[in-house]
């Protein structure tokens, strides 16, 4: 039913009037929330336990008005009418009566008690009567749409996916939208999945992959109310899809969570290097760890020849052997690389001291004899007796123990701070940094060679480079080294006590413009109340986004869950990045082997997960495409046909009508042009993207451009503007009104798996899709998509 229906016209109204009511509510709560605030941010003074509990009330408060904010748009979006009577409103977040007394106004949708409205069937209807979609416009409600069940109702599936339908067909902005008012069943199992491991997503494209797995962290943070103190990462393709989907949790009133892409999980590193994805495929395989792991063991104290240390007037020797049980030692202890150092100086350090003590008294020993020798053969011995005695001094002076554990210890300190001896020891087990020692190992082929037998010639040499910055693939690299050589924790600490100087002094500025703003000398102002530290550690720990900021400069931090979308892309070593991401492996990863581009990406789940979580990983399956028309998805099957049954196209959820068209394009630029230009100028509107192969994204960007004034390319282009154009590369999770795929076999014969890149593109049109291909079409689409004749305006 919807709002024109004649049998119900009242209904408007009388949801209208409930809505206003909500909306009241929650304007009550949100200045009750705000004066809350208030209160606590000029409370001061008290007990540390009583400053750390208003903390804790100054982040619940400031989350808390976050949510309210963030409900604003479509507070209320469904009702469900149940067997007994009872009536149950859906909404983004519970709102209770004002006296807390009685049955909530408004039911979280991700509360249990909102569970029918996604899962209740007319087969199944969990004692549900009717379930009514609530269309909102600001606060004003503009239809409904009934759906009924049970014993006395009728089927009503068409009617229950009226409201998907709209929302599915409506033009796209350039950002994701939730998706809490329709959610369907498949999806909310996923959704409120009690798996407390890994649970892998598979679906094809448009299956609300990404969208599931949003609503999971959402759902995970209201279920788990911890977590938002552990912290959420969500790891996306590239920066271009993360401002994509940016605002689906904030929207849902989550704003606590990291999103990054596997390039930015490293703090510090800006990997702006572009190199051949053979390269990065090498970079990416687990090999690597071993490689890296020998690299570190060829730098600590190298078999080979003495090694001799000036210490004063004597040269010391360390024999081979020496050196050997050394480092053996200090590898024993299992620690990383910086780490085990100290230990092996420590060693070498006792040893010579005790070497320099044993000459000290072999020396001290030849001495006295040789003083011995001299007094009796000149028989002075006698006279010194007899001079001693004189003195009242005992004959024989126990003699002082040259050589003993004080000497010992004094040696080991002053060889311990010796430059020499620090030099020989820097030498044989230097300090080593992540950076350092890849661009070490990168920049020294017989280094290489020695670190990577399992890579044969023409792989090693393709990892050979000069030094100057990092590439993606290089940042599970400097990770992985991270984890062998240990944290360098004075830097750390450094940055730590840097980090808070810093906030020190930007909350010093708040309260110095808070003191100039409030000028009256008789008011209490901000600054009498709080002091900059506790300004600066409240503003630390309180709201979620400092976790999200903390966490984002920590490379040790460990999430509470970590959510991986497009995640087949991730090479074997970027999947021991991100475990370590989170040992507790409550993790939800979402992918499509179907869409495996990368080179060094998964071919099976079961492979990529065995060696974290063995087992104790489960699959859900999404089967169901909403974003790609039938039409197209048809066309675009054949491409992964021969990817067996795990890689198999979803089912469409709609057809529109329009088939997709490819075009015979002799001139590409021009002909692009002509057809981007004709597609912004019509008037069904929305958003178009141009796919082009990456290798020619400048030239074809330049030429639509000048075409289409505004329009957007670059490494991060604005997805608002109504024509982008993207490298193939680029696509990846968006999704556009209108797709123009500029030279499929081009794309197609770029990449080792160029069929998932042109599906891939393919599979990003919400309404319509054109391809233009100069030159005979590709076998992959000839028959799939039909030959415009008279297309949009014409020949090409
Ligand atoms: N239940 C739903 N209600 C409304 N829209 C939905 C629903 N499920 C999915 N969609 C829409 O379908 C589109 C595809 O969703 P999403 O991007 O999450 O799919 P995906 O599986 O991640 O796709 P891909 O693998 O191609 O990137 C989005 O516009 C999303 O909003």
């Amino acid at each position: 039913m919807t709002s024109q229906d004649p049998e119900h016209p009242d209904q408007i109204a009388h949801e209208q009037a409930y809505v206003t009511r909500l909306y009241r509510r929650l304007d009550a709560l949100r200045a009750q929330t705000r004066a809350r605030l208030a209160e606590v941010s000029h409370d001061a003074g008290g007990t540390a336990q009583a400053r750390t509990e208003r903390d804790v009330a100054f982040g619940e408060h400031t989350r808390r008005l976050a949510r309210l904010d963030a409900a604003e748009n479509r507070l209320c979006f469904g009702r469900l009418d149940l067997g007994g009577g009872e009536r149950r409103y859906i909404g983004r977040i519970g709102l209770w009566p004002e006296s807390g007394d009685g049955d909530p106004l408004l039911v979280d949708w991700r509360a249990p008690a909102a569970r029918p409205f996604y899962v209740a069937t007319p087969a199944a209807p969990r004692d549900v009567r009717r379930r009514r979609h609530i269309l909102t416009r600001g606060r004003r409600v503009v239809s409904v749409d009934d759906e009924t069940l049970g014993e006395d109702g009728d089927t009503g599936t068409l009617a229950g996916e009226a409201a998907l339908l709209a929302a599915l067909n409506a033009g796209r902005t350039g950002r994701m939208p939730d998706i809490v008012a329709t959610l369907r069943a498949e999806q909310d199992a996923v959704i409120r999945s009690d798996h407390r491991g890994v649970l892998v997503v598979q679906g094809g494209p448009g299956t609300g992959k990404t969208a599931v797995a949003l609503h999971r962290a959402a759902y995970l943070l209201y279920e788990r109310p911890r977590l938002a103190s552990q912290g959420v990462l969500v790891i996306g393709p590239n920066p271009t899809f993360l401002r994509y989907i940016g605002q689906v949790l904030p929207g849902l009133g989550e704003t606590g969570v990291l999103s990054a892409t596997v390039a930015e999980l490293f703090p510090g590193v800006r990997a702006d290097r572009a190199e051949p994805a053979a390269t990065a495929e090498v970079k990416g395989r687990a090999v690597m760890a071993e490689v890296l792991a020998a690299a570190v063991r060829a730098r600590q104290a190298p078999p080979g020849a003495e090694v001799r240390v000036e210490f004063g007037d004597e040269t010391l020797v360390l024999e081979p052997e020496v050196v050997a049980r050394a480092a053996a030692r200090a590898r024993d202890s299992r620690l990383p690389h910086n780490q085990a150092r100290p230990r092996f100086a420590a060693t070498l350090v006792g040893h010579l001291a005790r070497r320099v003590a044993e000459q000290t008294r072999e020396l001290a020993e030849r001495i006295e004899a040789d003083v011995a020798g001299i007094l009796a053969e000149a028989d002075v011995d006698r006279a010194v007796r007899a001079d001693l005695a004189a003195l009242g001094l005992p004959e024989e002076t126990p003699p002082q123990e040259i050589g003993g554990e004080d000497d010992v210890r004094d040696l080991r300190r002053a060889l311990a701070s010796d430059p020499a001896v620090r030099e020989a020891l820097d030498a044989l087990w230097p300090a080593l940094t992540p950076r350092g020692l890849l661009e070490d190992l990168f920049s020294d082929p017989r280094g290489l060679a020695a670190a990577a037998p399992g890579l044969d010639e023409a792989e090693r040499a393709s990892l050979v480079r000069a030094p100057g910055g990092w590439s993606t693939a290089d940042v599970p690299l400097l990770d992985e080294a991270a984890e062998l050589l240990g944290v360098d924790d004075r830097a750390r600490r450094a940055r730590a006590a840097r980090d808070r100087a810093r906030r020190d002094a930007y909350a010093q500025g708040v309260l110095d413009i808070a003191a100039a703003d409030e000028g009256d000398g008789e008011v209490l102002t901000a600054g009498d109340l709080l002091d900059a530290r506790r300004l600066a550690e409240r503003h630390e720990r309180s709201g979620d986004a400092t976790v999200a900021e903390r966490a984002a400069v920590d490379r040790t931090w460990t999430f509470g869950h970590v959510i991986v979308d497009e995640a087949q892309e991730l090479s074997a070593m970027a999947w021991r990045m991100v475990m370590r991401r989170c040992p507790g492996r409550s993790m939800t990863l979402v992918g499509d082997l179907a869409q495996t581009s990368d080179a060094a990406g998964a071919t099976s789940w079961d492979e990529v997960l065995r060696p974290y979580a063995g087992d104790r990983w489960r699959l859900a399956r999404l089967s169901v495409n909403y974003r790609t028309p039938a039409e197209i998805m048809d066309a675009a099957a054949g491409l992964v046909a021969d990817l067996g049954p795990e890689a198999a196209p979803p089912r469409s959820v709609r057809r529109t009508g329009v088939p997709p068209w490819r075009a015979n394009a002799r001139d590409l630029p021009a002909s692009l042009a002509r057809h981007a230009a004709r597609e912004a100028a019509a008037p069904r509107g929305g958003r178009l993207a141009v796919i082009v192969p990456d290798g020619r994204l400048g030239e074809l960007a330049a030429a639509v451009r000048a075409a289409v004034p505004g329009t957007a390319f670059g490494p991060d282009p604005d997805l608002t503007a109504p024509v982008v154009v993207l490298g193939v590369g680029q696509a990846k999770g968006l999704e556009f009104d209108a797709v123009l795929i500029a030279d499929p076999a081009a794309i197609l014969a770029a990449a080792p798996r160029g069929r998932s890149d042109l599906y891939v593109a393919m599979t990003r049109a919400t309404q319509r899709l054109g391809i233009l291909h100069p030159g005979p079409p590709p076998a992959e689409i000839a028959g799939a998509v039909p030959e415009l004749r008279e297309g949009p305006g014409g020949g090409s």
